[in-house]
């Protein structure tokens, strides 16, 4: 049994139809017999619909009214998919990022996570319950006011989550399927990475990538948190993002009751290897554009 985060974006909970498929994947990980935890962006663009509604109010908005609006987002997304998880009859529970012990710097707008206490998300875990924390946002110890962490903060919240947890892998699911060598929107020809270090996904980050937020990917690397970006629609490997190149498969164990490894496991260690191997080499990745899974294009979702 491990211990997943799985951490899903606006672009997949966009409706209601797809908060539904997103429940489904977590309670398919859940019966899997794996303890999850969820941390699920606001729906599509609500987070920009939020900053228009406040600037029609007023052009320069309060910084702490402006947060405390931004953070009903992501409650929005989360207490729905914990009430689409209970539709299929498993136990969820949902909570704040303040809830859920996610304590930051002051800076409205840009806080920083300092700490994260996590007792009631361990409670709830220990209680063989799904657990959901809302993404994006904590509270500042200094203040006690809720802060926001700047755009793209739910990846910073799993991620945080999981060192916190000591989470097994932190999956970020998103409408792509794993991080390529440029935006496969964009870019027609890029080709997916099957495996990263901290600083290579750091500098792709750094030049534009969003798909996994930079200050995210710092915290991953100071906490050593391997991160697994992949779809949110399906179970194709993705891109592992770790330190080593031993990490990069160690989440995956069999689930409760399950007598052994999936018989997937060697062929997506081989796999991860290969690209392992000539990133670490210094070489240009050469893997197929996700060729074993037997599609050439990205997943888009949207
Ligand atoms: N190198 C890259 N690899 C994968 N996706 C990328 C890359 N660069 C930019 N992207 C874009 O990042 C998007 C995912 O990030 P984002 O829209 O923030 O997702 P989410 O809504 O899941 O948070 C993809 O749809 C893709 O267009
Ligand atoms: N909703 C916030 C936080 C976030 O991380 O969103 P997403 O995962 O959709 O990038 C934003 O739009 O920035």
């Amino acid at each position: 049994m491990a211990l997943i985060v799985q951490k899903y974006g606006g672009s997949s909970v966009r409706t209601t139809d797809r908060i539904r498929r997103i429940a489904e994947r977590v309670v398919t990980t859940y019966e899997a017999g794996h303890d999850v935890v969820v941390v699920v962006s606001a729906m599509g663009d609500t987070t920009d619909r939020l900053l228009g509604l406040a600037r029609e109010m007023d052009p320069l908005p309060s910084p702490h009214e402006l947060d405390l609006l931004l953070t009903t987002g992501e409650r929005v997304s989360n207490a729905l998919t914990a009430m689409a998880i209970h539709a299929l009859g498993a136990p969820a529970r949902s909570f704040t990022g303040p809830q859920a012990g996610v304590i930051t710097t002051s800076l409205h707008g840009e806080a920083r996570i300092i700490d994260v206490r996590p007792w009631r998300v361990r409670e709830a875990l220990d209680h063989g319950t799904i657990a959901l924390v809302a993404g994006f946002q904590g509270l500042s110890r200094d203040t006690e006011e809720i802060t926001t962490l700047g755009r793209g903060g739910s990846d910073t919240t799993a991620i945080a989550l999981a060192a916190a947890l000591k989470a097994d892998v932190c999956e970020i699911r998103t409408d792509v399927n794993g991080v390529y060598t440029a935006d496969p929107r964009a870019v027609p020809g890029a080709r997916l990475l099957r495996h990263l270090t901290y600083a290579q996904m750091r500098k792709l980050a750094a030049s534009g990538a969003r798909v996994l937020a930079l200050s995210s990917v710092d915290y991953a690397s100071r906490h050593g948190v391997t991160v697994h970006v992949r779809s949110s629609y399906d179970d194709r490997p993705g891109t592992v993002v770790s330190d080593s190149v031993e990490k990069r498969v160690e989440y995956i164990v069999p689930g409760r009751g399950t007598p052994s490894r999936s018989p997937l496991l060697p062929a997506l260690g081989a796999a991860l290897s290969g690209a392992a191997l000539a990133l670490l080499a210094g070489a240009q990745p050469s893997l197929p554009a996700d060729g074993a899974a037997g599609a050439s294009h990205p997943d888009t979702g949207r």
